[in-house]
C-alpha cells in the first residue's frame, strides 16, 4: 500500500470499507474513543482551555516562547538503556515505510532534537515552552490513561541554578494564579549530584549513574529488598547500597553537608537554590528531600517535584537539570533544565480543594428572523455585529420563539435580537436584554 495510507487498486481493504452492512442496517461502530484516551466535549474542553490559558499566561509572564513538535517521532529518540518505565510503555510501531516510530511519551527529547537541528543559529539562553499531548502504551490491566497533555518549560544554555530557581518560580506563579497556596502544595528539591558523589567514591562508572537513579526513583513503589536486589544487579557493592540508602534518609542540608563534606557541587547548588528561593519569595514552597531523584534517566543535577501536602495524589509536576542530554544526541554539550506538568493530577487537586473554576458557555447575541423571508436580513445583522467584534449565535432555521428563548438560556446569550418586518422596514430590530428582560427597538447601525 502506498505511503499515504490509502488502499491499493480496485479491491478496497477492509479498513476502508467502513462498518459491515447487515441486511438493511449498518452495525453500529464503537462510539467510544480508543482505550485510555479521552474526548473533549464542550464542558471538558472549557476546563482544558482554562488550564492551558493559565499555562500560557505564566509562560508569557516569564518571557518564554511557545514551540511544538510532531506527536510522532523516530523511536530512536526515546530508546534509553536505563530501565525507565517510560521506555517499557513506549507507544511505538513500524510505519508503512518500515520506519520505527513512536508517539512521544515526553517532550524533552524533541526539544533536544530541534535545538541540535537549529544549532548555532539559536542565540542562548533559550526559554521555550510547549503544551503537548504525550502517549504511553500500558496494558489496560491498570486502566490508566494512555495519553495526557503536558506543559513543559525549558531553559537551555544556563549552567547556574538561577535557571532551576526561575523554573520553580514559574510553577509557583501558576499555582497562585489558579488559587493553590503553599499550604496546599510544596516542592521536594534534591540534587542527583549527591548520588553522583557517592557513586564516585565507590568508583562506579558514570553510565551506572542513570540506572541507579531510575531504581532509586521506585523506592516508594516497590519493596526495599527489590530495590537492593536491583542495585546489586547493576553492580553496586553492598556497602555502596547501604551508603546510598543512608543518604536518602537525610533530612536537612546541614546533615547532608556533614556526610558529603562542604566541598561538593551538590551542596553548593542546593544552598544557592534555597537562597534564591528567598529572593524570589517562595521559600515556604520548597523543602530539601534527599529521597527525590525523579524517574527520568537524563537528569544530572537539581531535581524537583510538586506534591500535595495532603499526600493523597501522585506528583503534580516534576523537573530538573539535564546537562548531558544534547550531547547524547550528538549535539554540543549545552546546559539545560526544564519541567513537565501534566493535565491530570492538577485537576484532581482542584477537585479535592473544591476550587475547580465554573466555566459557562457565553455568547453576546442570539439573532433570529421572525419569519422565513427575513433570514437574509438576520444574516446581515449578525455579520454587522460580528464585524464589530460581537459574538453572535445566528438561528439558522425558522423556529418558534419558545425554542429560541430556550436556546438563548442554554447558551447564556446576553441579549436576543429579533429581526421582524415592522421594525426592519424602519431599519430597526427589537433587542431584549435577557438578564433584565428589558426590551427596546434599536436602529441597526446603532447596535454595539
Ligand atoms: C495521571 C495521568 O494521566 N498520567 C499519565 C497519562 N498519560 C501519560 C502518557 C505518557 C506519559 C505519561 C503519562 C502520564
Amino acid at each position: 500500500p502506498s505511503e499515504n495510507g490509502s488502499g491499493g487498486g480496485g479491491e478496497r481493504s477492509a479498513s476502508l470499507a467502513g462498518p459491515p452492512v447487515l441486511e438493511n442496517s449498518v452495525q453500529k461502530i464503537d462510539v467510544n474513543p480508543p482505550k485510555g484516551t479521552r474526548d473533549f466535549p464542550p464542558e471538558e474542553m472549557r476546563l482544558r482551555s482554562w488550564l492551558f490559558h493559565n499555562f500560557r499566561e505564566v509562560s508569557r509572564l516569564f518571557g518564554f516562547e511557545e514551540v511544538d513538535y510532531p506527536v510522532l517521532e523516530s523511536e530512536a529518540l526515546f530508546i534509553r538503556k536505563a530501565g525507565e518505565e517510560i521506555r517499557d510503555q513506549l507507544y511505538c510501531f513500524e510505519d508503512r515505510g518500515n520506519r520505527r516510530v513512536a508517539l512521544r511519551p515526553e517532550l524533552t527529547p524533541s526539544l533536544a532534537r530541534l535545538v541540535i537541528q537549529k544549532g548555532k543559529s539559536l542565540s542562548l539562553p533559550l526559554k521555550w515552552f510547549a503544551i503537548g499531548q504525550c502517549w504511553r502504551y500500558e496494558r489496560m490491566t491498570r486502566g490508566r490513561r494512555r495519553e495526557h497533555y503536558q506543559w513543559n518549560m525549558d531553559i537551555i544554555g544556563v549552567p547556574e541554578v538561577t535557571a532551576e530557581a526561575e523554573l520553580i518560580s514559574s510553577i509557583v506563579t501558576f499555582f497562585k494564579q489558579i488559587g493553590i497556596s503553599a499550604s496546599d502544595v510544596g516542592f521536594k528539591v534534591n540534587s542527583r549530584k549527591v548520588l553522583q558523589e557517592i557513586l564516585r567514591s565507590y568508583s562506579l562508572s558514570e553510565n551506572l549513574f542513570a540506572k541507579v537513579c531510575v531504581i532509586i526513583d521506585k523506592i516508594e513503589k516497590i519493596p526495599i529488598d527489590e530495590i537492593k536486589k536491583e542495585l546489586n544487579s547493576v553492580g553496586l557493592p553492598q556497602e555502596g547500597v547501604n551508603k546510598l540508602l543512608e543518604v536518602l534518609s537525610i533530612k536537612s542540608l546541614s546533615e547532608l553537608e556533614e556526610i558529603l563534606g562542604g566541598a561538593g557541587e551538590a551542596i553548593a547548588d542546593l544552598k544557592q537554590l534555597f537562597s534564591l528561593a528567598e529572593k524570589f519569595g517562595y521559600s515556604e514552597w520548597i523543602q530539601f528531600d534527599a529521597s527525590v531523584v525523579r524517574g527520568l534517566a537524563y537528569y544530572t543535577g537539581i531535581v524537583f517535584e510538586g506534591f500535595d501536602r495532603a499526600g493523597k495524589l501522585r506528583a503534580i509536576c516534576g523537573g530538573g537539570r539535564y546537562d548531558r542530554l544534547l550531547s547524547t544526541f550528538g549535539g554540543d554539550d549545552l546546559p539545560a533544565c526544564g519541567f513537565g506538568f501534566g493535565d491530570a493530577v492538577i485537576i484532581e487537586l482542584l477537585k479535592e480543594k473544591g476550587i475547580l473554576p465554573e466555566l459557562i458557555p457565553q455568547v453576546e447575541n442570539i439573532v433570529c428572523a421572525l419569519d422565513h423571508d427575513l433570514q437574509g436580513a438576520a444574516a446581515t445583522v449578525a455579520t454587522m455585529l460580528r464585524e464589530k467584534g460581537q459574538s453572535v449565535d445566528l438561528v439558522l432555521e425558522s423556529k418558534p420563539l419558545k425554542w429560541v428563548f430556550k436556546r438563548a438560556a442554554r447558551i447564556n446569550a446576553q441579549r436576543l435580537i429579533l429581526v421582524g418586518n415592522t421594525e426592519y422596514i424602519k431599519g430597526m430590530v427589537s433587542v431584549k436584554i435577557l438578564s433584565s428582560g428589558e426590551q427596546s427597538e434599536i436602529k441597526i447601525d446603532e447596535l454595539e
